[in-house]
This record gives structure tokens, C-alpha cells and sequence, in this order.
């Protein structure tokens, strides 16, 4: 599903890559956890994987596309098939919960019934059913990010990429996102997410890659956040 072949990405005016000869495979339906200390290349990555930055050598596939002769008017394309959430949530905050996760079908052109049919269901997916009037200042941090996942998640991404989505969220709320990540990973998403939170990372047991100075050191299944020596 993301397949990365010796990347290389140096960005302009840096003399150190941001990643260094990555090479690494994320087969379909698999959770992985990008983990490194800041700045060792977690969020360049995923921006390569969306095709919002480009690598200086190596290649990249995302679902069967090589990235490099996708041209410009199909990254779009590519982009509506993966589901992005972040740290802030970026909630519209003039829109409520229902037209949060509404929008994100409209501006792709889905049908009113279409709508109407699959938004409630994903409100109910996330957890947060009988609050889809709320506006996003009504919602606790973890409401809004709950609400982050379900506009992800409503059209069906093939991939959905989080970078610290439960870094503004106390650890009790956070094992309540990790819960709806992991119900988005069972229904078939491949799901990649950079973070710095080990405890989550340690109850999930699943496959941990760490980032050190934009090289990969450590590629382990069922891993923990720290090494295990
Ligand atoms: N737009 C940019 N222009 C120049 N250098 C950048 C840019 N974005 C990132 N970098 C550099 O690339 C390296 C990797 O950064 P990146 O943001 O990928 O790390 P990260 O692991 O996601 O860090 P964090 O955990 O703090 O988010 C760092 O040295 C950073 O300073």
C-alpha cells in the first residue's frame, strides 16, 4: 500500500536529509506507529506520502502509483483516498459536528442522500452520537478530535495517515481516539501515525518503525515505543 525504495529528501538551505535511503513497505489493512524524537523525519514522511513534498532520489508507491509520474491534476485523486488527521483537529469552527464531517463529502460532490445516509453512521463510528449539533467550542479535545476521525474517515480512505492526533489530549481520552483508530483499522484502512506518546504506543502492541536522524534503526512488529533491549 506505501512503498518507499531508498528515499532520500534534503530540504532546500538544510544541509542534513530529512530522511536518509528510506526503504520500507506498509502492506494493506496494517497499523503502524512512526516513532523518533523531534525532527528525525516522521512528519516528512507522511507529507511525501500525500505527495505534498517530493523526495531527491529513491521512489515512492502509494497504492499501486508510482508517485514521481502521478501528474499534478491526479494528486488530488490520490489525496481524497487518504484520510489525514492531525494534532489541532483543524475542525471548521463556524460549522457543527454534523457539517464538519458533511463537508468533507460535499466539496468532492457526493450526493445530498449519500450524505444524509453515511454521515450519521460515522458520528455513531467515532462515539459521538447525539452531539452532531454541537459546534466544535462545544466539544471537550477529545470530542473534536473524535470528530477529526470521522471527517477522515467518512469517505472510506484506502490510508489513513494521524500525526500526533493525541497530542493535545489527556492519556484517558487519548485510549478512547486509539480505540476509534483502531476500529477505522479493522475495517480494512491502512493506518500511519507519527507520535511521541509511548504509553499508547505501548498498549497497542503494534508494528513500530523509529526514525533516528532521518535513517530508519529500529522496524519491529507488535513493538513498544522504547527499544527493547
Ligand atoms: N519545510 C521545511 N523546510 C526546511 N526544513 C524542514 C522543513 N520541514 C522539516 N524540516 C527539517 O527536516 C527535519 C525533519 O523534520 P520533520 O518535521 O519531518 O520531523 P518530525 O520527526 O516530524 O519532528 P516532530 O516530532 O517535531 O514533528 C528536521 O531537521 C526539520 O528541521
Amino acid at each position: 500500500m506505501i512503498h518507499f525504495d531508498n528515499v532520500t529528501k534534503v530540504y532546500v538551505n538544510q544541509n542534513r536529509p530529512a530522511l536518509d535511503h528510506i526503504s520500507v513497505d506498509v502492506d494493506k489493512g496494517e497499523f503502524v506507529f512512526l516513532v523518533g524524537p523531534s525532527g528525525s523525519g516522521k512528519s516528512t514522511f507522511l507529507r511525501l506520502v500525500l505527495k505534498e513534498e517530493r523526495p531527491n532520489s529513491g521512489a515512492i508507491h502509494v497504492a499501486g502509483k508510482d508517485l514521481s509520474k502521478l501528474s499534478n491534476f491526479k494528486v488530488p485523486h490520490l489525496r481524497r483516498r487518504i484520510g489525514c488527521v492531525f494534532q489541532d483537529f483543524r475542525l471548521l469552527p463556524n460549522k457543527n459536528v454534523y457539517e464538519n464531517v458533511a463537508f468533507a463529502l460535499e466539496v468532492i460532490g457526493k450526493p445530498r442522500r449519500f450524505i444524509r445516509k453515511v454521515v450519521p453512521e460515522v458520528i455513531e463510528l467515532v462515539g459521538l452520537e447525539g452531539k452532531a449539533h454541537r459546534m466544535p467550542d462545544e466539544l471537550s479535545g477529545g470530542e473534536q478530535q473524535r470528530v477529526a476521525m470521522a471527517r477522515a474517515f467518512v469517505n472510506r480512505p484506502m490510508i489513513l495517515l494521524a500525526d500526533e492526533p493525541t497530542g493535545n489530549i489527556d492519556p484517558a481520552t487519548s485510549i478512547g481516539i486509539m480505540k476509534v483508530l483502531d476500529r477505522i483499522n479493522r475495517t480494512g484502512t491502512t493506518v500511519l501515525m507519527a507520535t511521541h506518546d509511548a504509553a499508547i504506543v505501548d498498549s497497542m502492541r503494534k508494528r513500530v518503525v523509529e526514525l533516528e536522524d532521518g535513517k530508519i534503526v529500529r522496524d519491529q512488529s507488535r513493538g513498544v515505543y522504547g527499544q527493547a533491549y
